[in-house]
């Protein structure tokens, strides 16, 4: 694939000097995390969003709960909002000590919604974590060092609102276990939207991960997508409210999560493009891209870390040819 050379200057440089490591429990140190919190009186939830996870909820929030609430007080609540669970989901979480909140028994008066994002944007009114970490329930793979990786860059700079996980994201197909290949709308769909429409974001490595951290004083300014359009629609929003220099990323390794059928991210493709586009419309004047994307930034992981590829994939294009007939009739 042939390089084109760097991102644009702002995003390569908001890349390297954005992106930090934790990639194992060896790469997070937690007594200086848990001091961190505490010069800054911090308080931590751990939302953990669940629909119909029964095979893997009690397993993480166990995980969670031992090490980073009773072994390193880190984090001070995890909550796992129930989304319309058919399965037992919701018991098997509380007796791994999670506190469940049913999304519909949160702001009851306003309703309640499907989808991932009401179960995310009721978690803000369900915790009071000035700090709000948010994790998948149906994660596979070692995510022990999950929830401190994402706190390190809100402990450690406070100009920071918002970080993003990233990770190498194996696909099991038939059994068979891919090193890459997951992440599947993110590659053919929200990459080549948000590199044309923000490349200022074109240094997320994934911009749809489902675990990331926030300041709820961020949080709280910005609307929530109700379904799958919530992760594209927060990077664009908080783009806007903490700019560039507020957001982060941090490098995860891997992640491994129950994979739906291309039929049902159709449907998430769709909603996420929805989202775009509706941001998209709002006018240039609500952005901070300064010029049309025409490159596209993808990342390989050279062993060590993720290496930025960038292609163009600008509109080239020939004018119909009744505009040339003359030209051509000339030339025959
Ligand atoms: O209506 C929904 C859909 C999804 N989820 C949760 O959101 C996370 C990500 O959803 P999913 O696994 O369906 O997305 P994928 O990871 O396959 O893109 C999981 O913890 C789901 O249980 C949710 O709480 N409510
Ligand atoms: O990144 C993606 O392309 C999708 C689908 O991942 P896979 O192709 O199933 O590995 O997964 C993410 O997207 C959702 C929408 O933003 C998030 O809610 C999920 O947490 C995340 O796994």
């Amino acid at each position: 694939m042939a390089d084109s050379g760097p991102m644009r200057p702002d995003t390569r440089a908001w890349f390297e000097h954005r992106t930090s490591s934790a990639t194992s429990l060896a790469g997070v140190d937690p007594v200086a995390l848990l001091a961190a919190k505490r010069r800054g009186g911090h308080r931590v939830s751990v939302v953990l969003p669940a629909r119909n996870e029964s095979a893997t909820v009690g397993g993480l929030v166990t995980d969670l709960v031992s090490r980073w609430v009773e072994q390193v007080p880190l984090v001070d609540e995890v909550v796992v909002m129930d989304s319309d669970s058919t399965d037992d989901t919701a018991a098997i979480a509380r007796a791994a000590g999670a506190r469940v909140v049913a999304t519909a028994d949160v702001l009851p008066a306003l309703g309640t919604r499907p989808g991932k994002g009401e179960a995310l944007w009721k978690s803000l009114a369900a915790t009071t974590g000035d700090l709000v970490v948010f994790m998948d329930s149906d994660l596979l793979n070692d995510v022990s060092h999950y929830v401190p990786g994402l706190l390190g860059p809100l402990l450690a700079d406070p100009r920071i609102d918002y970080v993003k996980g990233c990770y190498t994201r194996p696909l099991s197909v038939d059994g068979e276990v891919r090193a890459a290949g997951g992440g599947r709308v993110t590659e053919l769909t929200a990459r080549p939207l948000l590199n044309a429409l923000w490349p200022e974001l074109a240094g997320f490595v994934q911009p749809l991960g489902g675990e990331y951290a926030g300041r709820r004083s961020a949080l709280e300014q910005v609307p929530f997508v109700s379904g799958y359009g919530v992760e594209v629609g927060l990077l664009v929003d908080l783009l806007q409210v903490s700019g560039l220099p507020g957001l982060a990323q941090v490098d995860l390794g891997t992640r491994v999560h129950s994979h739906q059928t291309d039929e049902a991210l159709g449907a998430m493709a769709g909603q996420i493009v929805s989202t775009v586009l509706a941001r998209a419309s709002r006018g240039s004047s609500d952005r901070h891209r300064s010029a049309p994307g025409g490159l596209l930034t993808q990342f390989g992981h050279d062993g060590t870390g993720f290496v930025p590829t960038s292609i163009p994939v600008a509109v080239d294009q020939r004018p119909p040819m009744v505009t040339v007939r003359d030209y051509v009739q000339r030339a025959a």
